[in-house]
């Protein structure tokens, strides 16, 4: 079968570029995208629909004008944005639709499902296709994951994502929790990686191997954190394997190289940060707050990735990094 890509570099690549995509750089990647042959693009701050706020991270430009730049530009590929229940409401996922999005992506904490049965049943009703993404998915063992996925599925959700949200998976635990999906519902499987283990495309093509239907990638792998699988990379790694995906690799290295790689601030690289977190199993968005957090009061991100992952926290409770770090420096001593 041919696993299906989708490409979130304008979206969890997002974070990397600190939410500054501009329509005409919308265009520009979706126009090669599209030409490359990919079958589905996601747009939108990185924290999905209505993301731009102090706690998330401003956009530069509206979110809206870079949807509708996609969708305008377009001829194949569906055009695609994420919604986090509480982070965006029902208004914003009807404005996208308006606009002209194809599919919407609801993703949630991986024990959360149960927040995402209004916005499936909306998002059916506005003619969407549903993804569901079931987050930090390591944090779960795969019978759980399995429960939310039979879930989501009870809602209308056409496919469900594995995401390892914190890189923090290796390929045992993806096989294991993908073949449980897999065995527990009869909709699309998708998975969505990091790379603080480096092993974003070897746990995808473990994805595939285990049955899974849908996965994700980035241009240059730019994304949260570590960066997700790099789509070049991995449609490359997939034509070695005569795994067809239907995507013109040689368009795909052209729009990395020559489009991607110069708005980037650097590369992305498995730095001492990006690998504590992906071992300490935390969120790959946290990873600018907690440099933030760690340079404000004096105290090292190692120190506050170490004890967030202690405390299991999840997305959505950026508000635990500045009072880790405060913590962190009391105990110290330090003044804050
Ligand atoms: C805000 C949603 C989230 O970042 C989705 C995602 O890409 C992930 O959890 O890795
Ligand atoms: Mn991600």
């Amino acid at each position: 079968m041919k696993p299906r890509i989708t490409d979130t570099t304008l979206r969890d690549g997002s974070h990397a570029v600190s939410h500054s995509f501009s329509p005409e750089q919308v265009r520009e990647i979706v126009g090669r995208l599209d030409e490359a042959g990919v079958p589905v693009i996601e747009v939108s701050h990185g924290a999905g629909l209505f993301g731009s706020t102090i706690q998330q991270g401003f956009s530069v430009h509206p979110e809206l004008d870079l949807i509708k730049a996609a969708v305008e530009t377009a001829k194949n590929s569906k055009i695609a944005s994420l919604f986090v229940p509480g982070i965006g409401t029902s208004e914003e996922l009807r404005k996208a639709a308006e606009i002209g999005i194809s599919a919407i992506r609801i993703a949630v904490h991986c024990t959360e499902a149960d927040l995402t049965e209004q916005y499936f049943r909306l998002a059916k009703e506005l003619g969407l296709e549903a993804v569901g993404f079931l987050m930090m998915s390591h944090m779960q063992p795969a019978s759980v994951l399995a429960e939310q996925a039979k879930l989501m599925e009870s809602y209308g959700a056409d496919c469900v994502y594995v995401v390892d949200s914190a890189g923090a998976l290796v390929p045992t635990g993806v096989r294991e929790r993908v073949s449980a999906l897999k065995e527990a519902v009869s909709i699309e499987i998708g998975f969505h990686a990091h790379n603080n283990l480096g092993l974003a495309i070897g746990n995808s093509i473990t994805a595939l191997e285990a049955g899974a239907d849908q996965i994700d990638g980035t241009l240059r792998g730019l994304g949260a954190g570590a960066g997700n699988a790099p789509t070049e990379t991995l449609v490359a790694a997939l034509n070695k394997m005569e795994v067809d995906t239907g995507i013109n690799l040689a368009v795909l290295m052209d729009v990395a190289e020559d489009v991607v790689a110069p708005i980037m601030p650097g590369p992305i690289v498995i730095d001492r940060d990006n690998l504590l977190s992906g071992y300490a199993g935390v969120y790959n968005s946290f990873l600018l707050h907690v440099r933030h957090g760690a340079e404000k009061f004096g105290v090292s991100p190692a120190e506050i990735m170490e004890e967030l992952g202690k405390r299991q926290a999840t997305a959505g409770q950026e508000d635990w990094i500045l009072d880790v770090a405060v913590e962190l420096a009391e105990k110290k001593g330090l003044k804050v």
